[in-house]
């Protein structure tokens, strides 16, 4: 269960309530006073706000606790992370301050006649004199918004904007949301296409399956940057280096293991396309319907590719049945769907990757007991496996190294360098995976994805540092 930061403003009537009574109140409900800050003291009240660490579970508690208290008036609720998205959490800045006319007259009209007339002589001017060669859109339609859904543009925004953080502040790229007020597969492709000329990457994110396949795969084709659907890709590369880690913990050779991979959506397929790739030999993909069977026909195209394969088992089942003796469950579906019983029916020493995000597909606490090694996409439990340990360093590579593409040995190389951040002495059942807060992550995932590039003819641009 997770603890959340809350501040409460209250008004207290001095003679008939004191702090010591509110103090407790909270306490009793479950809560932990961290800080009080003094608003207004007046002679018959005073305004005072009242930090409270509280698990998620006791939050309502609490706030019953201040409201039911004689001389007590709750004005107002509001929680740090609310408070963090006040107004969105990213802004554009310029590089140099306009100070002068002589200033204005380079960067605006009409010193900046002549770059135009520059970039138009030579379009590739445009990277070393626009923002393009360290921009990239991170786009959205709202469908597949973490486990949430479809919940729509508007609502996706501050998933994108936290991800635009995160591009800026561990890997300097600058990156900027868009969300789109469209569904149609066809007009999302020719307004992402429409809008890139200003940006050297694109970021697909959280746009639900299957269209995310077509969507990505046409402007993979149609346009000379690199195209990255992170939901398919970023947690298929982390995943895999939490994989080959886990499987050092228990001793396990990959060639050995069964893998069961629940929720073949955008994140699911990609997932089992990299565990093939790594050399998983029996493999069995489980969507709402069961078990995606060998030799079986399906409509969606990447369903029928999964049937195809030598190492996808042909047994069909629910999870109830499919999980028993597997050595590894990786979850990318929903909340709350493996349950204890299942873990218990695991092979020896099981490997649980609940990526769900909010909520895990099984709460960590519930399952630690009954598993070897446990990780979920939450930055509150050890074992992050999240695509933000990817995206932020790929991008950095592909951008300084100008790669057309984002291909699969860039991926394999890149799930190879952030396993290798964590020595073999470091190793152990809770440390799988290195924290984002890892200054070696970004520089290793840059290096091995502009290695790859170079050696796959992907670059189209040698950065200094590997001339
Ligand atoms: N940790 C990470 O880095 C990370 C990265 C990407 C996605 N995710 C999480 O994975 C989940 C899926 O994301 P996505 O982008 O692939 O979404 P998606 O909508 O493309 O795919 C979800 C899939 O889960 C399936 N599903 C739903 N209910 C199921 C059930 N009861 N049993 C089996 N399968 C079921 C759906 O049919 C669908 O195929 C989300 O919760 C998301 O937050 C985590
Ligand atoms: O956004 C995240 O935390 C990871 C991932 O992109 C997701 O959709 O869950
Ligand atoms: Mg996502």
């Amino acid at each position: 269960m997770a603890n959340t930061s809350i501040i409460l403003r209250v008004e207290l009537t001095h003679d008939k309530v004191s702090f010591g009574d509110v103090a407790s109140a909270i306490s009793r409900a479950g809560g932990d006073v961290t800080s009080i800050d003094v608003i207004r003291v007046g002679k018959e009240s005073s305004v005072r706000d009242i930090t409270v660490d509280v698990q998620d579970a006791a939050e309502a508690a609490v706030v019953d606790a201040i409201k039911q208290l004689e001389g007590s008036t709750l004005i107002n609720v509001s929680d740090r992370t609310f408070l963090a998205h006040l107004g969105g959490k990213i802004s554009t800045q310029p590089s140099m301050p306009i100070k002068n006319r002589d200033d204005l007259s380079r960067v605006y009209t009409p010193g900046v006649a002549r770059v135009c007339t520059a970039i138009h002589q030579d379009p590739q001017k445009a990277y070393s004199l626009t923002i393009k060669r360290n921009t990239v859109a991170v786009i959205s339609d709202g469908t597949a918004v973490l486990g949430l859904g479809d919940i729509g543009p508007k609502a996706a925004a501050p998933v994108m904007e936290g991800k635009a953080m995160l591009f800026k502040q561990l890997a300097g790229v600058d990156a900027f949301p868009i969300c789109l007020d469209t569904t149609d597969t066809e007009e999302i492709i020719r307004t992402v296409k429409a809008i890139s000329p200003i940006f050297g990457g694109i970021n697909l994110e959280d746009i639900s399956s299957p269209r995310c396949f077509e969507i990505e795969s046409r402007l993979g084709q149609e346009l000379d940057i690199p195209v990255f659907h992170d939901d398919q890709h970023g947690t298929a590369v982390v995943m895999l280096a939490g994989l080959l880690n886990a499987l050092k913990v228990v001793g396990k050779p990959i060639e050995s293991i069964r893998v069961v991979v629940n929720g073949i959506g955008a994140a699911g397929v990609s997932i089992c396309k990299m565990l093939l790739a790594a050399g998983v030999k029996r493999l069995v993909p489980v969507d709402r319907e069961g078990a995606i069977i060998r030799g079986e026909t399906y409509e969606q195209p990447m369903w029928q590719w999964l049937a195809q394969q030598p190492q996808v088992e042909a047994v069909s089942g629910t999870l109830d049945q499919l999980i028993k003796g597997a050595d590894v469950f990786i979850g990318v579906s929903r909340a709350g769907l493996l349950k204890v019983e299942h873990v218990q029916s695991m092979a020896k020493d099981p490997i649980v990757f609940a990526l769900a995000n909010p909520q895990p597909e099984i709460d960590p606490e519930i399952a630690q007991p009954y598993v070897r090694v446990l990780a979920t996409g939450r930055s509150d439990f050890p074992n992050q496996i999240n695509n933000v340990l990817c995206f932020p360093g790929i991008f950095r590579g592909a951008l300084d190294c100008r790669a057309s593409h984002i291909n699969e040995e860039m991926k394999l190389a890149v799930a190879r360098a952030i396993a290798s951040v964590v020595s073999d002495a470091e190793l152990n059942e809770l440390y799988v995976i290195p924290s984002i807060f890892n200054e070696q992550v970004v520089a290793t995932v840059r290096h091995a994805v502009i290695e790859a590039a170079i050696r796959t003819g992907t670059a189209r641009r040698i950065p200094p540092d590997f001339r």
